[in-house]
């Protein structure tokens, strides 16, 4: 598993407000929205491409395009539907799948309460978002389900990392024989007790949307 922690000082600047408990839902959305276009600048720069001929006014030149099956992005509910158009607005043409996975947050556990995703995923590169990468969990759950529908390539874009969850997630997913990239803006320094990320940002899903139910 490779780790890329995006080093750019908007990247800083956009996440230190992020983090800010003073900041709300509304400057909250619209930064994570900003902060997730240029984390996808770095995290597509091995996608896929193709040779594409085009004319200019002036001549013909051969280009690029995105190489088929197009990328395979994929939220993950709650919180990773704040980061989907910041994506998109990257890779217009991507196709998009849902999971829906949720942390028990007694035992930290995630479990799967919804999926909409392709059924066959050979030979697609995925991108997953989630902003939070705390135990791990949540990530190495969401990573087998791609690989055991074929996905073989898979790049995690995260606003956070917790260090633990890095260790974790890569040991988890040590057997697999697929490259898996986490592009986070900030590895921080450690999770506490209740396994949040220090210092974090908090409850990203809530900061998102407001306290959950
Ligand atoms: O690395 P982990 O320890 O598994 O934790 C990270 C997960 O926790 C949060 O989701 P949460 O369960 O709060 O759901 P939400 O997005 O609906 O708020 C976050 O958005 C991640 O998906
Ligand atoms: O710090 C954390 C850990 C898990 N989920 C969050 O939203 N924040
Ligand atoms: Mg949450």
């Amino acid at each position: 598993m490779r780790t890329h922690v995006v080093d750019h000082p908007l990247v800083h600047h956009k996440l230190t407000v992020l983090r800010d408990e003073r900041t709300d839902s509304p400057t909250f959305r619209s930064l994570a929205d900003e902060l997730v276009t240029l984390l996808a600048y770095e995290a597509t720069r091995d996608v896929r491409v193709e040779p594409v001929e085009v004319t200019t006014p002036v001549a013909p030149v051969t280009g690029v395009g995105l190489a088929t099956p197009k990328p395979l992005v994929v939220p993950i509910l709650r919180a990773g539907l704040g980061m989907l158009d910041g994506m998109m607005r990257l890779l217009p043409t991507a196709e998009v799948g849902f999971l829906g996975m949720v942390r028990n947050e007694e035992t930290l556990e995630a479990s799967t309460y919804a999926e909409r995703l392709p059924d066959d995923l050979s030979g697609r590169q995925c991108y997953v978002l989630d902003p939070m990468l705390a135990t791990g969990g949540t990530l190495a759950a969401a990573i087998r389900f791609l690989t055991d529908r074929g996905a073989d390539d898979i790049t995690c874009i995260c606003l956070l990392a917790a260090p633990e969850g890095c260790a974790n997630l890569e040991a988890g997913v040590a057997g697999l024989d697929v490259p898996i990239t986490v592009v986070t803006a900030a590895l921080d320094e450690r999770l506490n007790e209740k396994g949040y990320i220090v210092p974090g940002l908090g409850d990203a899903g809530d900061r998102l949307y407001g306290i959950a139910g």
